[in-house]
């Protein structure tokens, strides 16, 4: 039988190394991306994650080729279809990433409309107007969203929000178009830098990345190349939470430090010591961290996607917590899963303020969606006695065998 749940008990201080698999946020935008390429193009790090699966059953109903071996993904592409279907986009919002890729491509995609979440509506408004800008006509009808375009022209698009997603789709979109696209306002996160580093290997001509204007100038055509996704940074901050938690002592390796700033200078607040070494970062928790102040921003603000891990560990922690959440309208799922466990934690609007309560009780739990699993996860390894985490297929998005890496450190946690 496939195991449903992972039970945690409270565990001794963390210790040992752990590695950090590829990023997901960067992987699925990247795998959409062959969809350009007119040759083979090959992929390194790639992790074992459900969302993974999900993207390349996408590619591979469009008419691509995949093969996956020892972490590496070879893919050639022969695009037969220009829909995708409701089936694969609702395992997976990332799927709409393939609407950037087809119109640039084909000057034609169907993708099914991509839901809500349980962290917000998530709408795709900003998406579709890039692509309106660019020269596309846009029709939603019947659960679809259909984009055509006999041609696409490069113009100057301001998003209103720096929309990571909306961001990737227009430059994956603007690849091909005719003259200069300027993205304003852009999204800065790391996966960005490195779908267009992934989109310049083949033979774009993309500037700025990583910075809130990005300059797309049209190319005729992509070749194949190979690449190497970056180090997973939410993966990173999770083990570097867990460290801190736990008061354990242990070396993240495979991590680009850049990219984990806002989450270093947080836990150095809370009295925690992160040290820079050749082969990683060490992270050596106490026992008495204190408590301390988050607001999620888009990068290089503290992100989202850490947020109830953080959550997890302000509620044991010295003191009181007032933690804003602006990314996402609804991302406190966790809250009650957590209150669940004894924690104290009270919502006001957009602001959670958590109070540290000296231990937390094993209970069962759902995890409502992946980072809310991730808080729990944490959150069993310091509650008293036994706590079961529930609908774990969330946490299988977005971590590579977690319970197992977190094992070898000397967690006391299993599937069941
Ligand atoms: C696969 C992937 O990379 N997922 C990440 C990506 O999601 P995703 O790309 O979906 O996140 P966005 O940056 O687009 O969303 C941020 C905010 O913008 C709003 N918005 C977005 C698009 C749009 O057209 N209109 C609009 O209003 C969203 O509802 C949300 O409130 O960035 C998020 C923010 O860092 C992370 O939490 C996700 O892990
Ligand atoms: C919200 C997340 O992912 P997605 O955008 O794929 O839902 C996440 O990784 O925390």
């Amino acid at each position: 039988m496939v195991p449903t749940k992972i039970v945690a008990q409270k565990s001794p201080p963390l210790k040992g190394t752990v590695r950090i698999s590829g990023a997901k946020n960067s992987v699925l935008p990247i795998i959409a991306a062959s969809l350009l390429s007119s040759d083979e193009v090959f992929i390194d790090d790639i992790p074992e994650l459900r969302d993974v699966n999900v993207i390349i059953e996408l590619i591979k109903y469009l008419g691509a080729d995949c093969v996956y071996k020892d972490g590496k993904l070879s893919i050639k592409v022969d695009i037969k279809e220009v829909e995708a279907p409701y089936d694969l986009v609702k395992k997976m919002r990332a799927s709409f990433l393939v609407m950037g890729p087809l119109l640039a491509r084909l000057g034609h995609a169907r993708i099914s409309m991509p839901g809500g979440c349980a962290i917000g509506t998530r709408p795709i408004d900003l998406h579709l107007k890039g692509f309106q800008a660019l020269g596309a006509d846009i029709n939603i009808g019947h659960g679809f969203v259909e984009a055509k375009a006999d041609k696409l022209t490069g113009k100057k698009i301001y998003l209103d929000f720096p929309s990571v997603g909306a961001t990737e789709n227009i430059m994956m979109a603007a690849v091909f178009a005719d003259g200069l696209t300027v993205i304003e306002n852009a999204a800065e996160e790391p996966e960005i830098v490195d779908l267009a580093n992934f989109l310049n290997k083949m033979g774009a001509n993309i500037k700025g990345a990583g910075t809130d204007s990005i300059r797309i100038e049209g190319v005729k055509k992509l070749k194949g190349t190979e690449h190497t996704v970056i180090p997973d940074r939410i993966e990173a901050g999770t083990f570097m939470v867990a460290a801190a938690m736990t008061g354990g002592d242990v070396l993240i390796e495979n991590v680009i430090v850049d990219h984990v700033k806002p989450i270093i200078a947080k836990l150095i607040e809370c009295g925690i010591t992160v040290v820079e070494e050749a082969g990683g970062l060490r992270i050596k928790g106490c026992n008495d961290f204190k408590a301390v102040d988050i607001k999620t921003l888009p990068y290089p603000g503290f992100p989202t996607d850490m947020q109830a891990q953080m959550m997890a560990m302000m509620s044991v922690a010295k003191g009181t917590s007032v933690i804003i959440e602006t990314v996402f309208e609804n991302r406190f799922m966790h809250v009650d899963e957590l209150k669940r466990m004894g924690a104290d934690i009270k919502i006001e609007g957009r602001s959670a303020v958590v109070t540290g309560i000296g231990h937390l009780s094993g209970a069962e739990v759902k995890a409502t969606d992946l980072r809310a699993g991730a808080a729990l996860v944490l959150a069993g390894l310091v509650a008293e006695d036994r706590t079961e985490i529930n609908d774990i297929y969330h946490i299988d998005r977005g971590y590579v065998r977690i319970e197992e890496k977190l094992k070898n450190l000397g967690a006391i946690i299993y599937r069941e």
